[in-house]
């Protein structure tokens, strides 16, 4: 493989450290590292924080660098999602919440939403409540009907700023895509679906406030760079069997979501990347040895691409020239 002969040096960051506070708090939460803890050390049983940081990177803006060796396979940390929602052909049959699969039973359908276990209900308490107040009729027929992923996740986002789960600019930190303006002429029907559903639903002035037009706008332009649609790992000889069916039916992903840390990853040839294995939670794994310094990147797309498929895809589907090595290299 022609990319494996340039020199990984070549990835070793001059980078300035970024200060990004926000998403600082989420680095050490969720940390799953590889290192082992300090038996003499009192806080051994905390996580330790994951060995990467945010930084900026020569052509693309904020990425994230490993702050040490990182082996083969190993799990660089985990993330939870900030929002998600399942996709619309997969709702009775995911968790509503952490879009675990469900088991059925054969012949049995279920009806509605439905969560996996007490603690998935009770944390979707909050923002289901609110969601159950409003008829989204429309706005679910609306993304249905036009095949439409993202304002779902808007409408989840929503939710959980009037229940108080998420502030209305949770995230405003990630990068958003510069939307033409009929793109957003295009996002005018499904705010004001909506929010008439919000509105309508008699939950008060003072808590859709936030609820204007530039947010709707907003937030979907974060989302459309962002979200990352959601594959689980198949389990079982079942799971595998399913996936079959799922995929010449072209749907295969279980929901689609949004998370803090992974959106720093930026694209290249791969030596990163994100696995789900039964739920939403992401694992950012090691493709290959990465030295201290080194960008971590993950490929956006299917890296079996040719160069001209790959730059006309991240251009009009990402709306970005593709700086990275590999396609500077020309393979
Ligand atoms: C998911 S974000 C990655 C983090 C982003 N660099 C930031 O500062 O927030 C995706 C955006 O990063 C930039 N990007 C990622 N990979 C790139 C690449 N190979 N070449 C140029 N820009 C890239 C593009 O602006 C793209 O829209």
């Amino acid at each position: 493989m022609r990319m494996s002969l340039m020199a990984s040096t070549l990835w070793r960051s001059r980078f300035r450290t970024l200060y990004i506070p926000n998403a600082l708090v989420l680095f050490s939460s969720s940390a799953a590292t590889v290192t082992p803890p300090n038996k003499n050390d009192s806080l051994s049983n905390a996580p330790s924080p994951p060995p990467i940081r945010v930084a900026l990177t020569e052509s693309a803006g904020r990425g994230v660098f490993a702050t040490r060796r990182i082996g083969a396979g190993d799990t660089i940390h985990t993330a939870k999602p900030i929002v998600s929602y399942p996709s619309l052909s997969a709702i009775n049959t995911v968790c509503y919440f952490c879009l675990k699969k469900m088991r059925t039973v054969t012949g049995s359908q279920p009806q509605g939403v439905c969560f996996c276990c007490e603690n998935c209900r009770e944390s979707s308490k909050v923002f289901y409540d609110v969601e159950k107040k409003a008829d989204w009729l429309s706005f679910d027929e609306y993304c249905r009907t036009q095949g439409l992923k993202f304002p779902l996740l808007v409408k989840r986002l929503a939710c959980m700023v009037i229940s108080g789960a998420a502030p209305a600019g949770i995230l405003d930190i990630l990068q958003p895509a510069s939307l033409t303006r009929e793109m957003i002429l295009k996002t005018e029907e499904g705010f004001h679906l909506l929010r008439n559903a919000l509105v309508k639903s008699n939950i008060g002035d003072e808590h859709t406030s936030f609820l204007t037009k530039q947010w709707y706008t907003d937030v979907l332009a974060r989302i459309h760079i962002n979200a990352f649609r959601i594959e689980l790992a198949a389990g079982a000889y079942e799971d595998l069997l399913s996936l079959a069916s799922a995929s010449i039916e072209a749907e295969a992903a279980v929901g689609n979501a949004i998370y803090m840390l992974p959106s720093f990853y930026n694209h290249d040839y791969p030596n990163t990347h994100i696995v789900w294995i039964e739920n939403a939670d992401a694992k950012l794994k090691a493709l290959s040895d990465i030295d201290e310094g080194e960008e971590l990147r993950i490929c956006y797309i299917d890296v079996s691409m040719s160069y001209d498929a790959r730059q006309s895809l991240l251009s009009q589907g990402f709306g970005f020239k593709c700086n990275c090595l590999r396609c500077l290299s020309g393979d």
